[in-house]
Parts: C-alpha cells; sequence; structure tokens
C-alpha cells in the first residue's frame, strides 16, 4: 500500500472525517480508513524520522482493509456492526493473560487508532489555540503524554520524543496543510476538530459500553 505524500490538503481530511458518522452515528469504516490515510500522507510529507510511526499506522490500515475486503466484508461496514461481530463471534482477546489468538482483530486495531486520534485531536487544538511563537514540539508531547504514551513501551517513548524534536516550526507546520495562510489553516481547525471529536466521542462511548478500552 502507497501512499504518496504530495497534494496533501487538509480539506481532503476534514471532510473524510465528517463522513465517518452517518445519521445514525454509525462509524463508517470506509471513511475511517480514508481518513486515516490522508492524515499518513501528511506525516510522510514532514520526512523520513517519522516514518517508524506511519509504517505502524500504514500496517494498522493494511489490517482493516483485508478485513473490508474479506468475506466476512459487510460486518466491517460500521465500528457498530465490527464490534458485535468480533464480539458476539469471540473474535477479540479480551484478558491479557492469555495468549493472544487474534491479534489482528478489527476491534483492538481501530482501539490503537482510535486512542491516536485523541492525539491529534488535542495536537490540533494546541496548534488551533496557541500563541504564534508556540512549540510545535512542545505542543506534540504535550498532547502525547496526555494520551499515546501510557500505552508506548519505553523504546517507543524514546523514539517518539527524538522525532518531535524535527517538527517544524508552528507557522510552517500550518503552512503545509495547503489551505492557504497560517491564518486560514487556523480557522480550518476550527471547522475540523468538531468532526474528529465527534468521531472520537462516538467510538469512546461504543468500547466503553463493551469494555473493550483496555484491549491487548
Ligand atoms: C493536518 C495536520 C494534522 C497533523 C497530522 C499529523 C499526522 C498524524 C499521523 C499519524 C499520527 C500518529 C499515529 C500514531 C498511531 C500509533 C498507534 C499505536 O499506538 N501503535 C503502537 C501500539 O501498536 P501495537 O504494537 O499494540 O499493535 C505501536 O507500538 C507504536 C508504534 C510507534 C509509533 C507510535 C508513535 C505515536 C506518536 C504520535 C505522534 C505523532 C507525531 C506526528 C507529528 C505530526
Amino acid at each position: 500500500m502507497d501512499y504518496p505524500e504530495t497534494d496533501f490538503s487538509l480539506k481532503v481530511v476534514l471532510i473524510s472525517f465528517k463522513q465517518c458518522l452517518n445519521e445514525n452515528e454509525e462509524v463508517l469504516l470506509d471513511h475511517y480508513i480514508d481518513s486515516w490515510k490522508g492524515l499518513v500522507r501528511f506525516l510522510n510529507s514532514l520526512g523520513a524520522i517519522f516514518s517508524f510511526i506511519s509504517k505502524d499506522v500504514v500496517s494498522k490500515l493494511q489490517i482493516m482493509e483485508h478485513l473490508r475486503n474479506s468475506p466476512q466484508y459487510e460486518h466491517y461496514t460500521s465500528l457498530q456492526s465490527m464490534i458485535a461481530y468480533e464480539v458476539g463471534n469471540k473474535l477479540v482477546d479480551i484478558d491479557r493473560r492469555s495468549r493472544p489468538r487474534y491479534p489482528n482483530s478489527g476491534c483492538r486495531t481501530v482501539l490503537r487508532l482510535h486512542r491516536a486520534l485523541r492525539w491529534l485531536q488535542l495536537f490540533l487544538e494546541g496548534l488551533r489555540t496557541s500563541p504564534e511563537d508556540a512549540r510545535t514540539s512542545t505542543l506534540c508531547s504535550d498532547a502525547y503524554n496526555a494520551t499515546l504514551a501510557a500505552y508506548h513501551s519505553w523504546i517507543v517513548r524514546q523514539a517518539v520524543t527524538v522525532a518531535f524534536c524535527a517538527l517544524p516550526t508552528r507557522k510552517v507546520f500550518l503552512e503545509a496543510m495547503h489551505v492557504g495562510s497560517s491564518e486560514q489553516a487556523v480557522e480550518m481547525l476550527g471547522e475540523a476538530l468538531p468532526f474528529i471529536e465527534h468521531v472520537y466521542d462516538v467510538s469512546q462511548k461504543l468500547y466503553a459500553e463493551h469494555s473493550l478500552l483496555d484491549l491487548p
């Protein structure tokens, strides 16, 4: 799977996160995967130092695309149908102490992306509301420490900390979004964030209702 880094626009991500939820508040997995592909394209444009991160996301997207192309594809239309199917048929590893039988379950895989979506939400909110001279590495690591860090090994946390130092300045970052000036990018973030937050909140509620928030 190849996600070229050219022609990235935050608008693409904005539109696809908006489309992730239908009128019944179902999280549509094809759109969810597409949204993540857009983020991976952006990440790739930031340089090779982030490739270990984008490789991890791509491997998770490949698992989801594989499930979407499997004979059981209909169960993987939405997060709701996926959870009902995998939990109902005991296709999810729940117990940390048992040997993993379903390391590539959809529930486990989306949970990793879901946690990362919270990081994204906090990071974008930080970018949007911070002063012009704010350090992106600080914004990024504050968001990381409040979300993903708790789930990552020491070695991953160290690698991530090094990668954060390579982040461009806030201004360059906003311009790299390709939605116009820094001010226009900030405005765009204000429009995009509610869509991301909505997808996160609906997913979080679902995972919580099914006691799936700590899947190994
Ligand atoms: C339009 C502007 C918005 C900015 C968009 C930035 C692009 C974001 C793209 C991706 C974000 C990072 C997604 C990270 C997913 C991590 C999933 C995860 O937790 N994986 C770990 C657990 O997986 P399993 O082993 O249980 O299968 C895995 O161990 C970790 C792998 C290493 C990567 C983790 C790095 C997370 C750092 C998050 C900050 C990214 C900084 C990007 C800078 C913009």
